[in-house]
């Protein structure tokens, strides 16, 4: 594992800025009224911002180096990534075997008015119950996720979830989640079960081998 030097930890705490910027922008865009011309003045101040952190990116077979895959730091996960703009993003702890997640969903995460995208919610459940199964000690990919959608999920609303491995056979792990509001936990919103299957060794290697040889085995570029 990498020490985490003054240099790193900096990094990581400029990302979590731009990810607060990035997430308040996303949801001020969403909501705005403001005049047309305003509309248009911002793309404009937006696409000047983004042009400098376009001129040096890495590609989908470069993890960031602000990540470490073996510790499990991901700061673009779309759900639990402080970095990234499309997360809420959902702060995960266990308590005992439970993996426990706290968010809001602000308006860009619309569905029905006033309620979040179905969508969203598996995507929510398919990180808290790979969470929980990364955490068992039997990781494995997403097989097969079902979700059940009890009541609407409430924008703007203190969100409780949580994900739970209840089964693990040979290399299928099973895991299940819900979706609650922070001041009523015991009401469900939505429910999931899901299929997690643990990777042979060729299959991890075949799908993860070319990103972790590039990270951990070859010197990176300055
Ligand atoms: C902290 C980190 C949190 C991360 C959370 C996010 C998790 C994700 O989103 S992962 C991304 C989404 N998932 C994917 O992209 C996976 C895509 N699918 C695949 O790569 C493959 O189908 C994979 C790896 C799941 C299984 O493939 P493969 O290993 O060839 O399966 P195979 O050997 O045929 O089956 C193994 C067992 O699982 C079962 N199985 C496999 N897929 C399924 C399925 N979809 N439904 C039911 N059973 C299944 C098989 O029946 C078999 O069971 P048994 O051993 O009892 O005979």
């Amino acid at each position: 594992m990498h020490a985490v030097d003054d240099g790193l930890l900096r990094r990581r705490e400029a990302i979590g800025e731009l990810g607060d910027a990035l997430r308040l922008l996303v949801e001020n865009a969403t909501a705005t009224e403001a005049p047309t011309e305003e509309l248009l003045r911002a793309a404009e101040r937006i696409r000047q911002a983004a042009a400098p952190l376009g001129e040096r990116v890495r590609t989908r077979f470069d993890s960031a180096t602000a990540d470490d895959l073996i510790a499990g730091v991901r700061l673009y996960n779309p759900v639990t990534g402080a970095g990234s703009a499309l997360a809420p993003p959902v702060e995960i702890h266990r308590e005992g075997t439970v993996a426990i997640g706290t968010c809001t969903l602000g308006l860009a995460f619309e569905g029905p008015p006033s309620y979040a995208h179905g969508g969203v919610s598996a995507m929510l459940l398919d990180q808290m119950l790979g969470y929980a199964v990364t955490h068992s000690g039997n990781p494995g990919m997403t097989g097969r996720l079902e979700t059940t959608y009890r009541r609407p999920v409430p924008l703007h609303t203190p969100l409780r979830l949580t994900g739970e491995v209840v089964g693990v056979e040979n290399r299928r792990v099973t895991a299940t989640g819900t979706i609650a509001c922070a001041d009523e936990p015991g009401r469900v919103l939505v429910e999931a079960t899901g299929l997690f299957i643990a990777l042979r060794a060729e299959q991890a290697q075949r799908l993860f081998g070319p990103v972790l040889s590039r990270r951990y085995q070859e010197p990176r570029a300055g």
